[in-house]
């Protein structure tokens, strides 16, 4: 059965009430367009501010604002939500001073699943404005996965930076994932450079849907984000694409039938030697 997937592209602020206007409006024309699963960004409820552990606290349970809201918007439109991502900080880490970014999944009847926080931190440096990115000097690592079984397939979430981190994605195909969404704030030249082709390699490599939504345009630090929201294909094709770096829905049909017939005529996933890679013989002149 074809269904509608769809992905946000949002140019959010360091303003949480009116990037959350901003996220509404955009699930309601998604879901007004037929959307079953909707994808929001990385930050989408506040980017590049100074707010970070205040909204982590205040999300601490599933009473918070942020994730209330969530859970009314997936009922009231009858759409899975994969929440982006959202500062996040369980009771029992309130002594913490880093906060989780974690991305909440709702069903479509507004009941929370789960979370999925963020394995691997962008502390990098980028020949941008910013320069030196330090996210773990905000965020903690997480340490599991997500899965979830939704009308349109097996769907785990991702976040960003993990895109780049290929043994991440096969752990997730290992347990049967169909569709991976990547809520991002990828910065505008490392996007610019490797955004499309990781993209792409990841689909293509697990024959796999890769649903990216990114932040797109400048942010409150000054810092620009890369945009080119996409869906991508198990063959590794395009299907849709941000026409613009203004926020927008971009949406496609998952077609699980194409998927698993593409498997079979390919089956590289089942070709994989990892017995032989542990204990493989190395000869190395030098
Ligand atoms: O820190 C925050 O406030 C929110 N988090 C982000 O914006 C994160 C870390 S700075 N961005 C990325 O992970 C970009 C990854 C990327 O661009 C790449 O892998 O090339």
């Amino acid at each position: 059965m074809a269904a509608q997937l769809a992905v946000l592209q949002m140019n959010s602020s360091d303003k949480v009430e009116g990037n959350l206007i901003q996220a509404e409006k955009l699930i309601q024309q998604a879901a007004y367009r037929g959307a079953k699963v909707i994808v929001l960004p990385e930050c989408f409820a506040s980017y590049a501010g100074k707010d970070t552990l205040q909204i982590a606290k205040q999300e601490s349970d599933s009473n918070g604002p942020i994730r209330q809201l969530l859970a009314r918007l997936a009922a009231q439109h009858k759409v899975w939500l994969i929440g982006g991502s959202i500062p996040f900080l369980p009771k029992e880490n309130s002594a913490d001073r880093r906060a989780f970014s974690a991305c909440f999944v709702y069903n479509d009847k507004g009941k929370e699943l789960g979370q999925y926080s963020k394995i691997h931190l962008f502390d990098v440096t980028v020949s941008d404005s910013k320069g030196q990115y330090q996210e773990s000097k905000e965020y903690m690592s997480g340490s599991h996965l997500l899965i979830v079984d939704t009308p349109i397939g097996r769907l785990a979430p991702l976040i960003c930076y993990d895109l780049r981190f290929p043994e991440l994605f096969r752990a997730l195909i290992n347990y049967g994932v169909e569709i991976i969404c990547l809520p991002s704030a990828f910065t505008a030249v490392t996007g610019a450079a490797h955004w499309d082709v990781l993209m792409r390699a990841r689909a293509i490599e697990n024959f796999c849907y890769m649903a990216g939504a990114d932040q797109a345009g400048i942010h409150a630090d000054g810092r620009e984000t890369f945009g080119h929201s996409m869906i991508v294909d198990p063959w590794g094709k395009v299907i849709a694409a941000a026409e613009t770096d203004q926020p927008e829905v971009i949406m496609a049909e998952v077609d699980l039938n194409r998927l698993h017939q593409l498997r079979g005529r390919m089956p590289s996933l089942k070709h994989r030697q990892d017995q032989l890679l542990r204990n493989i013989k190395v000869y190395h002149y030098s």
